[in-house]
């Protein structure tokens, strides 16, 4: 699906449908290190994705034996994640755009019966925003409520003129929150999902992203 500024990557065949198909299944996703290296391999392909969209100039490379001309980015886009889950997908895109400046958010969901999902903020850590191309990583888009919360923190460092949202795999209501808070984003996506749980978790989804790349919080 590509319209609306959204992107959805297991839409089309290609290897992302693998690296999902692995990140989701119970008999390959307890394996740690496997599941950090596809969220990883995923940003990856997120990034590479992005770029085709990014700015472009032409500039002359000198060659042993000639010169030849080629695209190179105008600018590098700032990465910006939120801890702990966002780090694998992060350091996907920080493998492609090799030379961005970061931002680090830590932001976590504070799941307790009976109370509504809240989201607490303890550590923004951000290069200059200002007119800059922002790429936020999460690789769980579920309430929508993580990614606005930090994104609307972040804004204290400047105003980007462009960003991006990515994630692994979102559910139609956190994407909606999303489209809905912070319009101007794009949207990129794994994959879509079915619907949000009573927990809030996403269906059919993974489980918990972060307990699965670094263990069990206590
Ligand atoms: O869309 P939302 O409903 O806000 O949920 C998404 C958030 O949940 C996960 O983090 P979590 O709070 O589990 O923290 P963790 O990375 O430390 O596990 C994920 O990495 C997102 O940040
Ligand atoms: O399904 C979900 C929702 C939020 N965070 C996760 O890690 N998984
Ligand atoms: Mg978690």
């Amino acid at each position: 699906m590509e319209n609306n500024n959204i992107h959805i990557l297991t839409n089309t065949p290609s290897l992302a449908n693998h690296y999902v198909a692995e990140l989701r299944n119970v008999q390959v996703h307890g394996d740690s290190m496997r599941f950090r290296r596809n969220l990883e391999r995923l940003g990856e392909l997120l990034a590479y994705e992005i770029s085709k969209t990014l700015p472009y100039k032409e500039e002359t490379i000198i060659t042993p034996l000639s010169q030849t001309n080629t695209l190179l980015l105008t600018e590098q886009p700032v990465l910006a994640t939120i801890l702990r889950a966002g780090l694998p997908l992060y350091q996907g895109m920080l493998n492609y755009f090799d030379k961005a400046y970061s931002t680090f958010v830590g932001a976590y969901r504070v799941e307790e019966e009976n109370t509504q999902l809240q989201i607490n903020m303890e550590y923004l850590a951000s290069t200059n925003l200002h007119d800059k191309i922002l790429i936020l990583a999460d690789p769980m888009l579920a309430t929508g409520r993580s990614l606005v919360r930090s994104y609307e923190g972040m804004l204290r460092h400047g105003k980007p003129k462009q960003v991006h949202f990515a994630a692994a795999i979102a559910a139609p209501e956190g994407l909606a929150y999303v489209r809905e808070q912070v319009p101007e984003a794009h949207v990129w996506l794994g994959a879509l999902d079915d619907h949000l749980n009573e927990k809030s978790y996403i269906v059919p989804g993974l489980g918990d992203a972060g307990d699965l790349a670094f263990g069990p919080k206590v």
